[in-house]
Order: structure tokens, then sequence, then C-alpha cells
């Protein structure tokens, strides 16, 4: 029987992202590089999985990938100290943020907030859990994105401005964190648009790959 976090999309918790979490990535899009970790939320429902296809968001004309590591915590907490923070990594799970970027241009330019280029259905494919054995270090791992057969982003997690176990205690000093839940640690750079029939491949480390479609 699989254990409660490996089914942390069926625990059904919160998805809590961090944005600009890679220098090259933050200079890509033209932002500044931030001194404390930009947060946002994505709605579990935009979770998908193998076999579903990514939906294009109606009337988004430029929608990116961005390839993650996500973490899935085991065991839940609130103001969890940095040295304690692995203690609370239950696995992981490899991730796309798929973002609307003229949605998010619009709401950069007018203040607002990022839900609607975030956390749209299928915004969130996600690959099955990986154990912490499979990952070994994750603070050095690497993960790439390929478009159609074309690598597009192939970076590495020692590359993080913040660091997994920062991220937790951070975050946690804010929201609790429970079982389930995942922080979508960021992406590195080379994000870029997909659109109709596109194949995006990704993976983590030597194992793991994941492989979605994309759909109007
Ligand atoms: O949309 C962005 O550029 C912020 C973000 O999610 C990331 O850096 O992974
Ligand atoms: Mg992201």
């Amino acid at each position: 029987m699989a254990s409660k976090v490996q089914q942390f999309r069926q625990v059904g918790k919160k998805i809590v992202a961090v944005g600009r979490n890679y220098k090259a990535h933050a200079e890509e899009l033209g932002n500044v590089v931030p001194t404390k970790p930009i947060l946002f939320l994505k709605p579990t429902t935009s979770y998908i999985s193998q076999g579903q296809a990514i939906k294009i968001p109606p009337t988004c004309t430029s929608l990116h990938h961005e390839v993650e590591l996500g973490v899935v915590i085991g065991r839940g907490g609130s103001k969890i100290p940095e040295s304690k923070a692995m203690e609370h990594v239950g696995g992981y799970v490899l991730a796309l943020d798929m973002t609307a970027r003229d949605f998010q241009d619009e709401a950069k330019k007018k203040g607002q907030p990022w839900t609607l280029a975030k956390g749209f259905d299928t915004s969130c494919p996600v690959s099955e859990f990986i154990s912490m054995e499979t990952v070994g270090d994750p603070a050095n791992t690497r993960l790439w994105l390929k478009v159609n057969g074309a690598t597009k982003q192939d970076g590495n997690t020692k590359d993080m401005i913040f660091s997994i176990p920062y991220l937790i205690s951070y975050i946690s000093d804010y929201f609790t964190l429970e079982e389930g839940d995942v922080v979508l640690t960021g992406t590195p750079s080379g994000v870029g648009p997909v659109k109709e029939g596109d194949t995006i491949e990704a993976g983590l480390g030597n194992s793991v790959t994941i492989k979605f479609q994309v759909e109007q």
C-alpha cells in the first residue's frame, strides 16, 4: 500500500510555489534578483498526471513551460527551524509550473496577483512521487526540459538562490505546512512558449522523466 505522502495528490493539500529562485531565470525575464523568497499558491485542481493533457487556458497567447523540483512535505509543522527542515521532507516530485506569461505580464504591470496566470486547470503537471533515495542530493540535481525533442531548459538545483531547508523554514513561518503539501522550488532559465500539439518532456537526475502533450 502506498503511504499517504506518496499519494500527495489525493491528500490534496497546498501547492506553495517559489518564484525567481534561480538568478539566470529572474534575469531572463528582466526581473530583479529577489532578496527574500517570492511565494504564490497554486490550487490542487491544477494537478495533472501523465496521460492527461496540458490545456491552454482561454484567451492565453503565451503559455510558458517552467520545469521545477517539487518537495513533498512528509511531516507537517509551523515555524520549522532551518536545521530541522529536511526532517519534514517526505520525498519529491518533478513538476511543471505552467504559466500564462501574457496574463502574468499584464498582472505585473497592474500590480495584480498572479492567480490566473499560475493557477488555471492543468497548470501543474507532475510525475509520480519520487523517493528521497532516488533523488540523492536535492541540492545538486540536474533538471531539464525539451519541447518536441529540442532542449530548452537544462539547470541544476545547486543554482537555487534559497535552499530547500531555508524555503521550508521561511514558508512555515507564515503558513503551516501539512503532510502532502508540495513546495515548487522555482525554475532554472530557458523558459519559453509552447503551442497546441507540442510535446513537453522533462527529467530529474538520471532516472525520472515525464511527458505531456499541449492541447487547445
Ligand atoms: O513566473 C516566474 O517567473 C516565477 C516562477 O514561477 C519561477 O521563477 O519559477
Ligand atoms: Mg515557477
